[in-house]
């Protein structure tokens, strides 16, 4: 007892320090902001006198209100800016800092008050666009509670999940709460909202033995769970890695741009100093360096990007580097492995055929003892088939597993083989006795599993598989976009892969690949010039995946060997985000071109007007804050795309 009371004090003042910290970042905010308006007012003050009472008031006293205004406003920007000069950072501040200083020589208070209070505004406004990146993270992590309600010696504790869980606790998660942490659920049914991962707002059911996520929330039941992973190992921490490492990562322009920033600062000074030498009036020079600040430039890419990103990962979309931003917008050829992507992957037997003088159960009980320790779809489906009908199957001995072919084991002694056809017959089984039947059913569309014992066919297994219901929009919605090839590449037999193939829409078709001929083929595709995503799910389809200029992994929710060998990660199984990622890559690709064009645009006409004596300084500062927000709302846009399928139910896989 006096232990659960300590724990609820440690929780508590976690939760005391972390609302402590973000009240200090607010209120230093507040502190500044309360500044600046001072200073505005003050400088304000110093213009409507001049401009309403020009004799009464006396000058000094109003110079003296627009000193202290303009003193108030610009000594933040000093600071930043010497900040920037320490840190060796070439930035936007000290240009402002620069003309700012050549505003107080000349004595004109009022014009480095209003300069420096619109750049203060902008420099805001840049903020708040990077607050809202950490603010997306903040929001992934923040699903995650701060407390869990251990169960040590059959009673309930409350613990601080962030320091004091470890893997192998059980936690107990009421309704309404988050998990804590991954893990599998020990008792209780229940059902989850997993949408802050999969995107799907479908909640999935839940019972003993089933996988449960950080960041999850527990819906209608009681549920007791062994935490299996915690912090930045589960899936939720992963999410926010991404997040944090793609914001990160710089986009090939973006490294341009930052190899010509050095140039930059000497050239402007030439131009201003320039400016000064010809006209000897120092509110051109002022006018010139505050023209020349590249606000809207600096926040031109990120702004897309980090909009972009936060779209995708909404809808269980995860971009493991930007730079693969750029690579989607320029697919123009998608491969798409078969079992588990277009189809549902989970397969059912639909028939079993016997050589004569073999048993049913015999070819059921031996090609289950074979898949004993297969992950395979076909050996999922046997068992199933095998407990229904009370088969026991056992534990082979020597089991092999030969990727793309079968497998293989010794059972009582007996060398036993389960996989295609071909593959029987590299082994030295004859398999005429059956070849008949077994193309009869290939015919009907079945996937089809051969089974030998001790050199002789036993007979063979014929399985079938559902399309996924979105296949053949997802198919239709690339054509749609232009994707000039989708190809399908299957190491199923011909006969199904054709069947689908037509049902969805797609004519390029190869099966009865191996994992290896898979990645050769994807490498012609690339050879011949075309951008190629591949879409695959399991492991098999890790060579093909990591062949692509960009892998695509289905259904990633706590797999981990996908997400590895794959550039994007989809939390879920729908094929219609295909579409949707490249789509958005092409509107991010066009924002940030606009937006550069804006900042770029921007600066060399004003730059050039400025020269001429045709822009004030407080009009310059001015347009800044306009232009930037411009550069702002523009990338906001991505944001709210894919919205529309947020709400679309989608079918689970
Ligand atoms: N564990 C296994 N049990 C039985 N047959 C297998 C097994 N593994 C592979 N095979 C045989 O090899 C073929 C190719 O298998 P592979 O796993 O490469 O692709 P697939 O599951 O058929 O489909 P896709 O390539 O579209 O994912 C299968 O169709 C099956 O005949
Ligand atoms: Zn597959």
């Amino acid at each position: 007892m006096v232990d659960t009371v300590k724990a609820e004090d440690a929780a508590k003042k976690a939760e005391d320090t972390a609302k402590k910290s973000d009240n200090k970042a607010g209120r230093a905010e507040m502190t500044r902001l309360g500044i600046a308006l001072l200073g505005g007012i003050l400088v304000l003050n110093s213009y409507l006198s001049k401009l309403l009472f020009s004799s009464a008031v006396d000058v000094n006293a109003r110079d003296l209100s627009a000193f202290i205004g303009a003193l108030m406003l610009s000594l933040p920007i000093f600071w930043e800016a010497a900040r920037d000069l320490v840190r060796g950072k070439v930035h936007m501040n000290e240009l402002v800092a620069l003309a700012l200083v050549a505003a107080f020589a000349s004595g004109d208070y009022r014009t480095a008050g209003a300069v420096a209070f619109f750049m203060l505004i902008t420099i805001t406004i840049e903020k708040r666009t990077a607050i809202g990146a950490e603010a997306a993270i903040e929001a992934v992590v923040r699903l995650t509670p701060r407390t869990a309600r251990r169960i040590k010696d059959g009673k309930e504790e409350v613990i601080d999940a962030l320091n004091d869980l470890h893997t192998g606790d059980v936690c107990r998660v009421r309704p309404g709460e988050n998990f804590p942490a991954d893990g599998v659920i020990l008792s209780g049914v229940s059902t989850v909202n997993q949408a802050t991962i999969t995107g799907e707002s479908l909640p999935a059911d839940k019972n003993p033995g089933s996988e449960v996520f950080a960041g999850t929330q527990n819906l209608t039941g009681l549920v007791d769970f062994r935490v299996t992973r915690i912090g930045r190992d589960t899936t939720l921490g992963k999410v926010r890695n991404l997040i944090a490492d793609a914001e990160r990562s710089k986009l090939p322009i973006m490294r341009a741009i930052d190899n010509y920033v050095g140039y930059y600062t000497p050239t402007i000074l030439m131009i201003a100093g320039l400016a000064w030498f010809i006209t000897e009036k120092i509110d051109r020079v002022i006018a010139v360096l505050v023209m020349a600040v590249p606000a809207a430039l600096v926040i031109a890419t990120p702004s897309a990007v980090i909009a972009a990103i936060a779209a995708a990962s909404r809808l269980g979309i995860l971009i493991k580097d930007v730079s693969y931003i750029e690579l989607a917008a320029r697919i123009k050829a998608v491969v798409f492995d078969k079992t588990g992507t277009l189809t549902e992957g989970k397969l059912e037997v639909a028939r079993l055929q016997p050589l004569d003088g073999v048993e049913l159960a015999d070819l059921l009980l031996v090609a289950t003892t074979v898949e004993h320790h297969s992950n395979h779809p076909a050996a999922e489906a046997m068992r199933k088939l095998a407990k229904e009908a009370g088969i026991q199957w056992q534990d082979p001995e020597h089991y092999q597993e030969v990727a793309g072919k079968g497998v293989q084991a010794t059972f009582s002694g007996q060398k036993c083989l389960v996989g295609r056809a071909s593959w029987l017959r590299e082994e030295g089984i004859d398999t005429a006795a059956m070849d008949k039947t077994l193309g009869e059913a290939e015919e009907e569309g079945l996937s089809v599993v051969s089974v030998a014992r001790d050199g002789r066919c036993m007979g063979w297994i014929g399985l079938r598989d559902a399309i996924r219901p979105v296949s053949a929009e997802a198919i239709a919605m690339l054509k749609e976009l232009g994707v000039t090839q989708c190809c399908m590449v299957t190491g199923d037999n011909d006969r199904v892969a054709q069947a689908v193939a037509a049902q969805i829409g797609i004519t390029e078709v190869r099966s009865s690949c191996l994992p290896e001929e898979k990645e050769q083929y994807v490498r012609k595709l690339k050879q011949s010039g075309v951008n190629v995503a591949v879409v695959g799910d399991g492991v098999n389809d890790a060579p093909a995946l990591a062949a692509g200029d960009l892998g695509i992994a289905m259904g990633a929710f706590g797999s981990d060997i996908a997400v590895q060998s794959a550039s994007v990660a989809l939390m879920n199984n729908d094929l219609r985000r295909i579409p949707f990622l490249i789509g958005l890559a092409r509107k991010t690709r066009m924002l940030m071109n606009q937006n550069l064009a804006i900042g770029l645009g921007f600066i060399v006409v004003g730059v050039y007007f400025a020269t001429l004596g045709h822009v004030t300084p407080v009009g310059a500062a001015l347009l800044h804050s306009v232009s930037s927000l411009f550069v702002i709302f523009n990338s906001a846009r991505l944001v709210r795309s894919g919205e529309a399928m947020d709400q679309q139910e989608t079918t689970k896989g």
